[in-house]
């Protein structure tokens, strides 16, 4: 009897809720009927399962990834043409980097990161791959030696940020300034420190830098010293040290273009 009175005083108290929360429902429409009623369907495609799938993403990569060394993720175009003098210098910094005891990290991909994670396993380095779920699959290249594929790009950024100490950017599209962006916005706001990046190919470079420096920091857009966060070169060996701090000189980005 005292049960019963509970349960009509938790029903009507949750009806109350129902209403102040979301007027015009009743409390079977509530997150709860929908979890627990068949059919289940449309449940899967919710955001609360699409939040247990990226928790279980970032599970995934930190428990995958914990073990690794120093690394430096390389960045670059998917359409890099092996044909390309771009491939050549991204092989030549993953074999530097493997020479260097540094692990490789990539989008594992083709082009520029094929290349990279390629001069990186040439020379016994380790070379991870962190490839992206992509409606038109293109799997992970051949010379990834410990890969892990990801559905969400958010996810698979913060584990090239969180595992790696700096970044080289060879040339590339949307996705490659996705990423260099991206690390740019992080130093810049402080959210990471003593992040080398470092752009390979001057005169691909050099129109993005003329307008950083003469629209966007001199419409104060950026500070004038946001554009020492990040270095240009043509030489992959030079980016190579810029990136682990072993050249002699760390050049500000008007006198490297
Ligand atoms: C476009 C083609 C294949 C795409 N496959 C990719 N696999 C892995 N990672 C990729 C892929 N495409 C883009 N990325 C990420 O963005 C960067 C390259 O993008 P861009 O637009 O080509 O510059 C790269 O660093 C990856 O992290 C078919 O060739």
């Amino acid at each position: 009897m005292v049960h019963q009175r509970k349960s009509e005083e938790n029903a009507r108290a949750g009806q109350r809720n129902v209403e102040a929360n979301w007027p015009g429902k009743r409390p079977e429409d509530q997150l709860d009927h929908y979890l627990l009623e068949s059919p289940q369907e449309d449940v899967t495609h919710t955001d609360v399962w699409r939040v247990l799938r990226i928790q279980s993403e970032f599970v995934n990569g930190f428990g995958t990834l914990a073990g690794t060394g120093p690394a430096i993720a390389v960045f670059g175009s998917a359409r890099t043409d092996p044909q390309s003098p771009y491939y050549e210098m991204a092989h030549r910094i993953g074999s530097r980097l493997a020479e260097a005891g540094i692990t490789t990290i990539t989008g594992g991909g083709p082009g520029a990161m094929e290349a990279a994670n390629k001069g990186a396993a040439d020379n016994d380095g380790i070379s991870i791959g962190l490839g992206i779920e992509l409606p038109f699959e293109t799997g992970l290249n051949s010379s990834v030696n410990k890969g892990l594929n990801f559905r969400y790009f958010f996810v698979r950024k913060t584990m090239f940020v969180k595992y790696s100490q700096g970044f080289i950017v060879l040339p590339g599209g949307f996705g490659t300034l996705d990423e260099l962006f991206e690390a740019l916005t992080l130093v810049q706001t402080q959210k990471i420190t003593s992040f080398p990046i470092v752009l390979v190919g001057k005169s691909y470079w050099g129109g993005l830098v003329d307008w950083l420096t003469n629209t966007v920091a001199a419409e104060r857009a950026i500070s004038p010293k946001d554009l020492n966060l990040f270095m240009v070169t043509d030489d992959p060996d030079e980016a190579v040290d810029l990136v682990l701090g072993t050249a002699d000189k760390q050049p500000a980005p008007e006198e490297a273009v």
